[in-house]
């Protein structure tokens, strides 16, 4: 049987508060609308159908009766007035690109980056009437460890089904509906309960402290928690009266800078929604799908556009582009129910101003629990992140499929962020951190996105609302159990900062600077220059310069985009190029936007390689080292010289051996061939000597036979001129000669024989030509006599001859002779 459906809450509103020309600014105050560009071309986004944005009521507006239970009103998206630029809105269409109008870092090259920085004194704070004037609480945020829960119960025109103590802040169901109701016993109690159409009490009361808190460097939650059409929008967003939570933070931040001359901030904001379980960007016009990067509770939301924003204008209507691509659809309850949870990002980066202006300024006190924010020269860079997040409505099945179906996943992460509160409620129970039940953050892009904020890492203040009709009795049972678990969550935030003074922000500012400066030398060199330069170098030389704003307006955008990633890099987490290309750029821009990612690339090579050369020459100690680290230092190299020593020892004794044990074989073996050669020569010379001695014997000996050979011719000759008998003178004279000549061949033998042995033992060669010629020592006496007596009678001729006929070695002749 079918229930009857709950009346839905649709509060008129006096229509001349609206136009219908002018939905899109709906939510913000008219005087806001009439500043902003926006007016003239409104933006194309989805909004609340006209009938909705009537229906919101004003603090004493009388709410309207509902229509009967059973029949909502189902204006459905089809019937909605059309909206320029976005024929199609409906939930999960593509959605048409929309360009930024707003005074954050546009692509100009003229942009000044110096703009991008926010201080006391150029801060756009733009007071409006509505807001409050009131001076910085200084809230204890610092000694907080829970989260702050609120609940905020919507007025109704039924009477509510809950007795609320403001004062003592319990709320109780009325007696009639205890009976009934599983709560009947429970007394709620919370940090704060709301009631009314105020937005600024709720403000100040949920909200103004944990913006406070991420001025000063904390990162801070705020969420608001309920079922559908209980007042989440209405609190975080409100509308041109009621400016809700985020606008009346966006002044606070303005005001604060405002407030705190001793630093200087630079605010980016983002704004994305979870729909179907997809991250969408709904500041970028790509479609890409968000992805959610990291590991534990470093969680990386890539790619996502940044916008630098630097007044309250400029936050506005980045505000407005990203409600307008929200998805909202007309559901049984809601005339424009948020169909995704939406998250609203600033991130805040800040420094300290330096010194002097310090000692000038009035100085806040140091927040309790943080560190001390100012670095070796003060100019440590802070970083923290408001995230302000609308989260889709609990829901009952609709009427509508599509609704159904979205009902479902909201349905889904709504219960894992249940279950994730839950868990972490019980783990801050328990005693030791061994026995933590396992937290599951990853079961939902909401609580994964939320890992780091619902680990600690944040402030967080939550808003339940409420729906106090008797009819949602069980919806709003649930988010006040809800609301209770979430309190006992422990929290243990603490600041972000980046101490050292070399940080980024640093480096490029430098950078920029030196920019700059070369921008204004050539423009100031310009007119001169362009005298001189043909049509093309002019143009040249024009597109050198945009490349150079380009590149300054570039790094003004990398000081403040550390948190996105290089999706190729998976899970590694690092500071990387941010993806900020919008594709509503000319081409031109587009090119420019492309050189220079190009130099960025390449000064970024150069700092590397600077950096590596840094470290390559940097000293193993710092010179204020310690003597224990000295010490520790020389016994580790003392160690290091050990280990070298031995390695030493080892390649000489298995190496070096070898090579020792083949040059001493080499250096023997030629030693002994030396002295070997020096033997033979000894020997020679000696032999050589020998037979000089014997030579000059031989001589000796030759001359003392000629002699007498001369004195024989003599006699003989004088005997045969005395005519002497012949024949027996002769005969006579013959015998004794023979003789004589016997006994001197017999002496010339004995000497031969001994330089015969003399030459067979010597190491001389002898010709072979005078080995081969008979010596006398070898003759007969007869032969010999012959020889002598041709010596006698004819040894001039006998040498003639022996000079003209044979060729006698002359080494040989006196041994022959
Ligand atoms: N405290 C309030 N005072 C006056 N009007 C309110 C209040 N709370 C909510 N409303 C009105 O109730 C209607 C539904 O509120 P709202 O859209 O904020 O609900 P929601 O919780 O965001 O719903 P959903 O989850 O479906 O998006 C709106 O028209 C809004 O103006």
């Amino acid at each position: 049987m079918a229930t009857p459906r709950p009346a839905p809450f649709t509060p008129k509103r006096p229509l001349s508060t609206v136009s219908q020309e002018t939905p899109s600014i709906s939510r913000f105050p008219s005087q806001i609308r009439a500043q902003t560009p926006l007016q003239a071309n409104p933006p194309a986004k989805k909004i609340k159908a006209s009938v909705t944005s009537e229906s919101r009521t004003r603090t004493t507006a009388k709410l309207k009766p509902a229509p009967a239970p059973g029949s909502p009103k189902k204006t459905g998206i089809g019937s909605r007035p059309p909206t320029p630029g976005k024929p199609d809105s409906r939930p999960g269409t593509p959605r048409t690109p929309t360009r930024s109008t707003v005074d954050s870092a546009s692509f100009n090259p003229d942009f000044d980056p110096e703009e991008g920085l926010v201080d006391f004194q150029n801060v756009d704070v733009d007071l409006s009437g509505e807001f409050d004037e009131d001076t910085i609480p200084v809230a204890n945020y610092g000694a907080e460890d829970k989260v702050l829960v609120s609940i905020r119960v919507r007025p109704s025109e039924q009477s509510s089904a809950w007795a609320i103590d403001n004062v003592h802040k319990v709320l109780k169901l009325k007696e009639q509906h205890a009976k009934t109701s599983a709560s009947a016993a429970h007394e709620f109690r919370f940090d704060e309960v709301l009631t009314g159409s105020e937005n600024k009490p709720v403000y100040n009361a949920t909200a103004k402290s944990h913006v406070h808190a991420a001025m000063d460097g904390y990162n801070a939650v705020i969420f608001a928690y309920g079922q559908t059409a209980s007042g989440k929008t209405f609190t975080l967003t409100g509308d041109e009266t009621q400016p809700g939570i985020i606008p009346r933070a966006m002044k606070d931040v303005f005001t604060h800078i405002r407030r705190t001359p001793t630093r200087e901030y630079l605010l980016r904001c983002s704004y994305l929604e979870i729909y179907n379980e997809q991250i969408h960007d709904l500041l970028s016009a790509s479609g890409q799908p968000v992805q959610l990067q990291g590991i534990g509770d470093n969680v990386i939301i890539s790619p996502l556009r940044e916008e630098v924003v630097t007044s309250l204008k400029g936050v506005r209507a980045v505000m407005e582009r990203g409600e307008g691509n929200r998805r909202t659809a007309s559901t049984d309850w809601n005339e424009r129910s948020s169909r995704s949870h939406s998250v609203f990002r600033l991130v805040i980066e800040s420094r300290d101003r330096g010194s002097s202006d310090r000692d000038a300024s009035p100085v806040r006190p140091p927040t309790p629990g943080g560190p001390l924010l100012h670095a070796k020269e003060g100019r440590s860079v802070t970083t923290s992140v408001l995230s302000l997040i609308d989260l889709a409505g609990s829901e009952k099945a609709t009427s509508d499929k599509d609704r159904t179906r979205e009902g479902k996943y909201i349905n889904t992460s709504l219960l894992t962020l249940g279950t994730v509160i839950g868990t972490l409620a019980e783990n801050a129970t328990k005693s030791s951190k061994s026995k933590a039940d396992h937290v599951p953050f990853r079961n939902s892009k909401l609580t994964r996105m939320l890992q780091p904020s619902l680990s600690g890492n944040a402030r967080i203040s939550v808003i339940c609302t409420l729906n106090p009709d008797s009819s949602a009795i069980a919806e709003s049972t649930s988010t006040l159990l809800f609301a209770q678990r979430v309190k006992r969550v422990q929290l243990n935030a603490l600041k972000k900062e980046v101490v050292d003074t070399d940080a980024l922000i640093e480096r490029y500012r430098k950078e920029i600077e030196d920019l700059k400066r070369r921008l204004a030398e050539r423009e100031k060199d310009g007119p001169v220059l362009n005298r001189r330069l043909s049509a093309r170098e002019q143009i040249d030389e024009s597109r050198a310069k945009n490349d150079m704003s380009s590149r300054i307006h570039q790094l003004s955008k990398l000081i403040l985009t550390s948190q996105t990633v290089d999706e190729d890099k998976g899970d590694e987490s690092r500071p990387a190029s941010p993806s900020k290309l919008n594709f509503d750029y000319t081409p031109y821009q587009l090119q420019q936007e492309l050189l220079a990612s190009k130099r960025l690339v390449e000064t970024q090579a150069n700092q590397i390689l600077s950096l590596e050369a840094a470290l390559a020459s940097r000293p193993l100690l710092p010179v204020d080292a310690s003597e224990s680290e000295k010490d520790k230092l020389i016994e580790e190299q003392k160690c290091t010289i050990d280990d070298l020593q031995r390695a030493i020892d080892g390649f000489e004794a298995h190496l070096g051996e070898p090579l020792r044990q083949t040059r001493e074989d080499v250096e023997k073996e030629w030693s002994q061939r030396l002295d070997e050669e020096k033997r033979l020569r000894e020997e020679k010379e000696h032999w050589a000597n020998e037979l000089v001695r014997e030579l000059e014997k031989e001589k000796r000996n030759r001359r003392k036979l000629e002699q007498e050979n001369k004195a024989l011719a003599d006699f003989v000759s004088n005997a045969d001129s005395l005519g002497l008998s012949r024949q027996s003178s002769s005969l006579q004279t013959r015998i004794p000669m023979a003789n004589r000549s016997n006994n001197v061949l017999q002496d010339s033998r004995k000497r031969s024989l001994s330089l015969g042995t003399v030459m067979e033992n010597s190491p001389l060669k002898i010709s072979n030509k005078i080995k081969d010629e008979p010596s006398l020592l070898e003759q007969t006496p007869e032969e010999a006599w012959e020889e002598v007596a041709d010596i006698s009678f004819g040894h001039e001729k006998s040498w003639a001859s022996r000079d003209q006929g044979e060729q006698v070695d002359k080494e040989n002749m006196p041994i022959v002779a």
